[in-house]
């Protein structure tokens, strides 16, 4: 391992710097005179600093966590949210094909798969899963969150699913909205402490495999031994290591099958429940009829067309790993999805910005997997949450004087310095 030692000893006072190469990269703080010692990797010949002067304690980036199992519905969610802010994610231009970095206007959405510190070969010879915290450098992917949420560019790896190895590391500026999804996004405490918002999708062991039979078989290939014998081999490590980031979530979508079929094993009809967590900073969670009742709601009848077995709705509130949430719950599905608007109606503290936007939201992406039930309208809600989250950020990040200051001052970037190993 090699060296560089940069002597800059003034440029550094009071900033915050970024320091990259080709294969890593690291965030650095200096809010002092000192001498700037950094240690590079292997092959890499020259590292890249990008300071910028820090102004105060005011986040330049929204920054949100979604968690899941794999085939958990990650990316439909990603796009229900896209599709809120009006615009499409797509793959970086002109960047490796391999990436699973999607970007819009708003938001950038990072894969955490990326930070696999282990590829594919290095877990088999080592006998771990990617779902094991020894497969994965926190390290880094802390130091990238705190870089991208304080509007500074990181280096970050490209972990590639056809290959199974780790390719060249991409660029990433700092978005508005930065998501960081997949297995590990509320498992690290400095990580989830840069998380202003935190969802996770705990879909149900027999839901799941559903899904993954579906897609697995259809798209990847593959068969339905592989599939049994892949989920059964990831079980203890979800069990140990993805499942507990739920009770850090502020919300959940739970995804069981129907109690409207009893024994229903078949797993198509969903009983979904959206648990909304009580006290948490811009969010404020939407409910039916009446905040904080019990409220047990049958809507079939004249204004909406329900064929067997029916919805039904329920909300109230509840105690989830020690904290007061309120859940909405949908069990069924929709027959005509214009006629949402009913159920749209009777539903309070959405966040919509006019009158039947959650219903033109789920009829703008009707063909995303699950926009005939609750598993569509809830990701849709919390859609429109976050983009209210990040509109009263952005709003009190402006009032503040060194907030208005930061906000206009363009670009974040005031030094930059080469040095050669
Ligand atoms: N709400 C839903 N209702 C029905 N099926 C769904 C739903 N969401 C996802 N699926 C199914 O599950 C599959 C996986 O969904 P998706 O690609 O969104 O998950 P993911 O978590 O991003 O997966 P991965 O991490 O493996 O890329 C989809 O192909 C789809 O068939
Ligand atoms: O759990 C996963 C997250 O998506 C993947 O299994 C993990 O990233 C390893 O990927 P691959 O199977 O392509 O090597």
């Amino acid at each position: 391992m090699a060296a560089c030692t940069v002597h800059t000893t003034t440029q550094f006072l009071n900033t915050q710097c970024h320091i990259s190469s080709s294969s890593k990269s690291h965030l650095g703080h200096f809010p002092q005179k000192q001498q700037l010692v950094i240690f590079r990797r292997r092959r890499s010949s020259q590292c890249v600093i990008t300071c910028r002067a820090v102004g105060g304690d005011h986040d330049q980036t929204v920054v949100i966590g979604l968690a899941a199992d794999s085939g958990c519905g990650k990316s439909t969610f990603m796009r229900r949210l896209t599709s809120v802010f009006g615009g499409t994610a797509e793959p970086s231009k002109g960047g490796n094909p391999d990436s699973n970095t999607l970007i819009s206007d708003t938001t950038t959405v990072i894969c955490l798969d990326d930070y696999h510190s282990l590829d594919r070969n290095g877990r088999k010879e080592k006998g771990v899963t990617a779902l094991d915290p020894r497969s994965n450098d926190f390290d880094l992917m802390y130091e990238h969150v705190k870089a991208l949420k304080d509007g500074v560019s990181v280096e970050k790896p490209i972990y590639n699913h056809a290959t199974g190895l780790l390719d060249p590391p991409e660029l990433i500026k700092p978005p508005k909205i930065l998501v960081i999804e997949g297995l590990h996004p509320m498992f690290d405490p400095r990580v989830r402490e840069l998380l202003d918002f935190s969802i996770y999708l705990d879909i149900s062991n027999e839901v799941k495999f559903g899904w993954k039979i579906q897609r697995d078989m259809a798209e990847r290939g593959h068969s339905l031994g592989s599939i049994k014998a892949s989920i059964e081999a990831r079980k203890p490590d979800f069990e140990a290591y993805i499942d507990p980031q739920k009770q850090y979530a502020d919300a959940v979508i739970e995804v069981l099958p129907t109690q409207l079929i009893p024994d229903d094993n078949d797993g198509k009809i969903l009983r979904v429940r959206l648990i909304q967590k009580e006290g948490v900073k811009h969010f404020s969670p939407s409910y039916l009829f009446d905040e904080g009742s019990t409220i047990s709601w049958i809507p079939c009848g004249r204004k909406l067309t329900c064929s067997y077995p029916g919805i039904k709705f329920s909300y109230g509130p509840e105690t989830y790993y020690g904290h007061e949430v309120s859940v909405l719950e949908m069990d069924g599905q929709f027959d005509k999805l214009d006629e949402l608007i009913y159920v749209e109606s009777h539903l309070s503290n959405l966040s919509t910005k006019f009158y039947g936007e959650v219903t033109q939201q789920m009829l703008k992406n009707a063909d995303f997997p699950g926009s005939n039930n609750g598993t569509g309208l809830f990701q849709t809600i919390i859609g429109l949450k976050i983009r209210n989250l990040f509109e009263q950020i952005i709003a009190s990040r402006a009032k503040t004087p060194v907030g208005a200051a930061q906000a206009e001052r363009e670009p974040a970037i005031v030094h930059i310095e080469k040095g050669r190993l």
